[in-house]
């Protein structure tokens, strides 16, 4: 693990916060676990998926993004709707010397129609429930790309209308992992792109979250 470049992005995460809200977490003991070794959860998963662009859906103060950038080498865009907080990462990548990560400051429903299909892979953690994740990334993955969602609780209702969307999303679950990582659990749902939609995507810029299927 390149445990120094990780520990310096949550310094400066930390740092950041003082002045704008990134983060309810405060410590550096707290953000190893709770940001960076969380982040690390879903690596072999990002490893499993095909060779390509990664993108990082909602990536607030870059997690998982930049821990897993650092951690696979992967061509990797952070992406954000928040323009203060896309400023703040750009300064991340720039301090920590990142070559291979940038930017998109938009919503992911902009970032598909101007770049669809692009992706190999895609990671989402605390943006949204599993269907809307499915319908944000559907159109931005390569045939063959994956979701990678970062969970907390789900419930069953959450898991199976998400299962009952596969077939009009063009997407199908691959695999399921829990970890607990101290008091908390985590649990990895990975999504494969196996498919076309039955229906229009994006839809309107905000319906998914706004309007779930
Ligand atoms: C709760 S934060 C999670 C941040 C980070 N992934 C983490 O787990 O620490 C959700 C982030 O997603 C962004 N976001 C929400 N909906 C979005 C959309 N449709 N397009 C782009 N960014 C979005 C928000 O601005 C926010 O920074």
């Amino acid at each position: 693990m390149h445990d120094d470049l990780l520990r310096r992005h949550l310094e400066l995460v930390i740092e950041a916060n003082k002045t704008t809200n990134i983060t309810r977490i405060e410590s550096m003991e707290e953000g190893m676990v709770l940001h960076v070794e969380d982040s690390l959860v879903g690596l072999p998963e990002l490893e499993a998926a095909p060779a390509g662009r990664y993108a990082d859906l909602g990536s607030g103060a870059g997690y998982p993004g930049i821990p897993l950038a650092v951690e696979t080498g992967r061509e990797t865009l952070l992406v954000d709707s928040v323009g203060k907080k896309v400023s703040i990462l750009d300064g991340f990548i720039e301090k920590l010397e990142l070559p291979h990560v940038s930017t998109y400051a938009g919503r992911i429903e902009d970032l598909a129609r101007e770049r669809p299909g692009e992706f190999a892979v895609v990671t989402a953690r605390a943006l949204a429930k599993l269907s809307v994740l499915m319908e944000l990334a559907c159109p931005l993955l390569q045939q063959g790309g994956r979701l990678v969602c970062y969970k907390a609780h789900v419930d069953d209702e959450e898991f199976a209308h998400a299962r009952s969307l596969q077939e009009k999303l063009g997407m199908k679950l691959v695999s399921d992992r829990s970890v607990s990582l101290g008091d908390n659990a985590r649990r990895i749902i990975v999504f494969e792109r196996v498919g076309n939609p039955s229906i229009s995507l994006p839809r309107r810029t905000g319906m998914a979250q706004k309007k779930p299927l």
